[in-house]
């Protein structure tokens, strides 16, 4: 009888993390497709083809959600994120625009109307950093139009790739507003060019996929978005193939050397490593790659 409630809450414990079980048995997103192409691959398509996959409200949620339940499920080691449909997005749901503007029309005061936006914009800026905030690594496949908030939600990505047909926009001085959610912070870091990034937040002019390559934003140029998801998700298989200890780890220092000096960076892999370096993946990785087996079957993390 203990060993059968054991079993069953053993299963129940499994399923709660896993996001494709869950999905499949009815919590569903209702602007992300979401789907497991290989083997911990999992692939998430912004999904509202008909309005350009614009980010509406419920979008900018089910992001921060499908990522931070991502960064925890153990059937997940790497995510694919494209664009369904004609292009990758058009940006923010201008209704969201509408909606922001209509929460201080109750409002006289300026501290009052200042807090409500305040909280908007910071709950905002978290649906996407949740990207960079997600234990496995995410790869943004983009196709014909990138706009606006389109790029903020790419930069916080780990790796970018485009096909020939994408052009990216930041778009946001065009609708008035300083961009809030990510680019100006992580565009510069990206690309390596404070004058170019500077060039296209000020101007909002169209950045083409030759450029995007040059410059950095991306990592490879495809011939087609079908070529493009299909190569893609085989960077994703790669990564997933990986000790997921070693991956995990390598992410969280990147984000973290990003942002801290040489010194700082280093210290931080020290103090992660001294634990991460007694996990089972070490002596299983390492006995691999002096033998003929290359097939590492890793525990789920
Ligand atoms: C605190 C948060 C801060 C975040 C800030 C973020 C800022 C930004 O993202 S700034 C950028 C905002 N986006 C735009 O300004 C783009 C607006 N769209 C367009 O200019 C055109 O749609 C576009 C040039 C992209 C494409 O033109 P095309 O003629 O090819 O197609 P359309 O018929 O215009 O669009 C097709 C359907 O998609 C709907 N749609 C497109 N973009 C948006 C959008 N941003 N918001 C809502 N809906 C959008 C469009 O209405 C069409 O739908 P339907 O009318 O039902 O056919």
């Amino acid at each position: 009888m203990l060993a059968q409630s054991i079993k069953t809450a053993a299963a129940a414990t499994a399923s709660s993390t896993n996001l494709f079980l869950r999905m499949s048995s009815g919590s569903a997103y209702k602007t992300l497709s979401i789907s497991v192409p290989k083997e911990f691959v999992y692939h998430v398509k912004l999904n509202r083809p008909d309005k350009y996959n614009a980010i509406n409200k419920p979008m900018w949620f089910e992001i921060k959600r499908c990522f931070e339940e991502l960064s925890d499920d153990e059937n997940c080691r790497s995510i694919v994120l494209s664009g369904e449909g004609k292009v990758f997005t058009a940006g923010i749901d201008i209704s969201a625009l509408m909606e922001m503007a209509s929460l201080i029309s109750g409002e006289n005061d300026v501290a009052r109307k200042a807090k409500n936006l305040l909280n908007v914009i910071r709950s905002f800026q978290d649906c996407l950093s949740a990207l960079e905030l997600c234990k496995k690594p995410v790869l943004a496949a983009v196709h014909s139009l990138c706009i606006g908030a389109g790029v903020d939600l790419i930069s916080a990505a780990d790796i970018r790739y485009c096909s020939k047909d994408a052009v990216f926009q930041v778009k946001e001085v065009d609708v008035g507003l300083a961009a809030d959610v990510g680019t100006l912070q992580r565009l510069p870091k990206i690309i390596h060019s404070e004058s170019l990034a500077r060039e296209l937040c000020y101007t909002a002019r169209k950045m083409l996929a030759d450029e995007a390559l040059s410059c950095g934003l991306v990592s490879r140029v495809f011939g087609s978005k079908d070529e493009m998801i299909d190569d893609v998700i085989k960077v994703a298989e790669t990564i997933a193939k990986k000790s997921p200890v070693a991956v995990q780890g390598t992410k969280r220092s990147m984000v973290f050397s990003r942002d801290h000096s040489v010194q700082e960076g280093l210290e931080h892999i020290a103090m992660w490593n001294q634990i991460m370096l007694q996990s089972e993946d070490l002596v299983k990785a390492a006995s691999s790659a002096m033998s003929e087996d290359k097939d590492i079957v890793f525990s789920k993390l």
